[in-house]
Order: C-alpha cells, then structure tokens, then sequence
C-alpha cells in the first residue's frame, strides 16, 4: 500500500538528471561571465528567481502565497526575454569561448601572490609620476570583473606588476599610455583600457579624474589617477575621490582596500 505513495526508481532517477541538468547549465552560464560587471547582476538575479520559486512551491503546498506564485510565473517568464537582451554581450562571449574550449572555466585554482610586493612597486612608480608631471590612471580589479571593458577597448598584456613596467606605459610616448592600466593580484593584465565616465559634472576635475571616479561608481574597484597638470594623487573607491594623497599614506591605503583573490574588504 505504501508503495503506491512512493514515488518510483525512475521519477526519483528523473528528478535527480533534472537538477542535475539545470545546476550544470547555470554553474556554466556564471562561470562564463565570471570577471565581467554582468556576473554580480546576473547572480542577484538567480538569487531572487530561487527565493520566489521556493516561496511558489511552499505556496502550492500549502495551497497559499497565490500573488507570489503569480509573481514568479510572471517574472520567470519575463526573464526568459530579458536575459538574452541584458547580457547579449557576455553570452555572445560566452559562446563563442565555449566553442573554443568548453572545459575553459572548470577547476580555476585561487592564486596566492605577494601584495606587498605589488604595492610596493605601484608606489615606486607613482612617486616617480607623480614628481615628474606624468599622468596616470591605475585600476586595481576587486570582486567585479572588467574584462568586457579591456575586450572592448584595451591593450592585453599580462605581465607581473613592475614599477618599470608602469613608467614604460605611462610615458607619454608610449602608445600605451592613454586610458587606463588594470591591475588584477600581481599582473598588469591591460592598458589603454577606457573606462566609464561619471556623470557628475565638476569643472575642476578633467577626464581622467571622471573616469577613475565612473570605475569606482559602477564596481568595486580602486582607481589611483596621478595628475598630469599638478602630479597630485588622488584614488576614488565607490563614487568618491580623495585628493592630495600624500606618498606616505598611499602604501597602507592601496594596502586597506586591496587583498589576495582581488577583494576589497572596505
Ligand atoms: N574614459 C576614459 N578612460 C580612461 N582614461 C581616460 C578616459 N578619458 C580620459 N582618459 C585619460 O585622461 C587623459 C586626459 O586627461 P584630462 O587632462 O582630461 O583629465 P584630468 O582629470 O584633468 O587629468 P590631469 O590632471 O592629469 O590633466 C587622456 O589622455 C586619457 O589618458
């Protein structure tokens, strides 16, 4: 009798290829954008499908929550749309890597790499900038990824964080010097990279400064910019700019926002 209640080998066996389908897409479709601005957007967004359909299921067992389960037909199917116009950038990129190596984004190790050493050659360089009047736009990377940004306008390069390094590319008669340079852990892995503006208009600040202030806006990003007019430094982290950073200070603060795994804890 009790078997008739039970479900059989093969709902259960179904039930289990089911999820285990869906979860390998959606582990696939994150990793695939993992390191671009749309990965937090997109993760924000599973969340809040997830809670609904778990309130739309409690709902339907408890024969409650109708305006939920409303709420979640609705927007799931509404996403369905939207997730394609949204993210057409990042799953066109998606796509075609996968073509390329579909196992690409599998098994990534967490790197571990000396912080001090970096900021101790960022800081060498930015002394030299700075006493020298030369401009500079230094991103370091944090939880949000840019990649978009330096496929869309940026010089790779990938080479170990060096002062030398840094006033190569900075020199202004180095192709590379205009835009910005993106530091991700212990590798300068682009330059030329141009990045968003703020909106705030403020007629002492110029564009280089907007743009480390615009990075900072939209991710968690730490921008140091050195003045070409006055070799003043400054950095912007979350929509805001600190002026006149004195060479002193600059190793604890680059030290305070960044650390290993390119989070910035503040
Ligand atoms: N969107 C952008 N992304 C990255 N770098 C940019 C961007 N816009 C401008 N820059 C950089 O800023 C330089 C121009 O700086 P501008 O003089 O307008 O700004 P500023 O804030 O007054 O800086 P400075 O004090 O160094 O003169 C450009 O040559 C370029 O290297």
């Amino acid at each position: 009798m009790i078997s008739n209640f039970l479900p059989s080998v093969g709902t259960i066996l179904g039930a289990v290829i089911d999820v285990a389908l869906v979860t390998a897409l959606l582990y696939w479709l994150l990793s695939s954008i993992y390191g671009t601005r749309g990965y937090h957007l997109a993760r924000g967004l599973l969340i809040i499908l997830a809670s609904l359909a778990v309130l739309s299921w409690l709902g339907k067992l408890f024969s409650s929550l109708q305006l939920t389960t409303w709420l979640f037909n609705n927007v799931a199917t509404m996403m369905i749309f939207a997730i394609p116009v949204i993210f057409q950038p990042e799953l066109r990129r998606a796509l075609e890597e996968f073509s390329l190596d579909p196992f690409k984004n599998l098994f990534k190790a967490v790197p571990e790499y000396d912080i001090k050493r970096v900021i101790n050659e960022v800081v060498r360089a930015v002394e030299l900038l700075s006493a020298n009047r030369t401009g500079a736009l230094i991103v370091f990377e944090g939880k949000v990824g840019l990649k978009d940004l330096i496929q869309q306008s940026g010089t790779m390069l990938n080479a170990q964080v060096s002062a030398d390094l840094l006033l190569s590319i900075f020199n202004t008669r180095s192709p590379l010097h205009d835009g910005a340079v993106i530091i991700k852990e212990d590798r300068i892995v682009a330059a030329r990279v141009i990045l968003p503006l703020a909106d705030r208009r403020d007629d002492r600040i110029g564009t280089r400064h907007r743009a480390a202030i615009g990075i900072s806006e939209e991710t968690d990003a730490v921008a140091l910019v050195v003045s070409e007019e006055t070799g003043i430094i400054s950095f912007a982290y979350k929509g805001h700019l600190t002026r006149y950073v004195e060479l002193k200070d600059l190793p604890f603060i680059l030290e305070s926002f960044i650390s290993p795994g390119g989070n910035h804890e503040k």
